[in-house]
């Protein structure tokens, strides 16, 4: 079968900065071949990208089909079953999961990442002001609704340094403002050469450099 790749879909925003930045650069990430097994079963084969820095890509496609399971091979949660998978930089993730201490307040919980991360105070606070959390810095983090959790954990990515962000379902549980302000962090990150990764069910607020299609087919 023919190995899958992304399919162009050029980006307005990030497309210049890509431009001026690629082929001068080794990419941040890249897969051959890529498989991903889950409890024994090859999910997805044949996965094939390469990300430079200011370029995006979406894993797309029906639940189950495998877009998690991607994200978390990319962020070495999970061994490569097949293929080749190079990642050539810090990345930092957002999936399901709170990686915060529920108890803390949420400036605590996230300053106890910032420090794991090696990432200032100062870059904590703008990541806090980028997504409207900086009201609730001092409230502990049981007390956060779910959009709220979602953007603190976002907040992490943005605060990480990270030059390679994997986002499982960003826009999960957002409102139409924070989206925006999501969309807005992601523009900025690809225009000082970072690069994305996020899997989505529905329409995130960037113009994608490139979509690849799950449907089952390359499983
Ligand atoms: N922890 C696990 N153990 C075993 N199988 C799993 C596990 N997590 C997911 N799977 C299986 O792997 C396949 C891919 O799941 P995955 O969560 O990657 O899909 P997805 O495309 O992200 O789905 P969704 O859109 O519902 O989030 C599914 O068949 C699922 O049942």
């Amino acid at each position: 079968m023919t190995p899958p790749r992304p399919s162009d879909n050029a980006s307005a925003d990030a497309g210049a900065a890509a431009g001026a930045l690629r082929g001068a650069s080794t990419p941040l990430v890249e897969a051959h071949a890529l498989g991903c097994e889950r409890a024994g079963r090859l999910v997805v084969r044949g996965v094939a990208f390469a990300l430079h820095p200011g370029e995006s890509l979406l894993f797309s496609g029906p639940n189950g089909v495998g877009k998690s399971s991607l994200i978390r091979l990319i962020a070495g949660l999970l061994p490569v079953a097949s293929g080749t998978l190079n990642v050539n930089v810090p990345v930092a993730l957002s999936d399901e999961n709170l990686a915060l201490d529920t108890g803390l307040p949420l400036r605590d919980a996230l300053g106890f990442w910032t420090r794991i991360d090696g990432a200032s105070d100062l870059r904590l606070r703008a990541a806090l002001e980028a997504l409207d959390l900086m009201p609730l810095a001092d409230i502990p983090v049981r007390m956060l609704s779910t959009g709220q959790r979602k953007r603190a954990m976002l907040v992490r990515v943005l605060a990480s340094g990270a030059p390679l962000w994997l986002l499982d379902e960003p826009g999960n549980g957002l409102d139409g403002a924070s989206l925006d302000r999501l969309g807005g962090a992601m523009t900025q990150h690809l225009a000082q050469g970072g690069a994305i990764i996020a899997a989505s069910h529905f329409p995130l607020p960037l113009a994608f450099t490139s979509t690849l299609s799950l449907d089952g087919a390359n499983a």
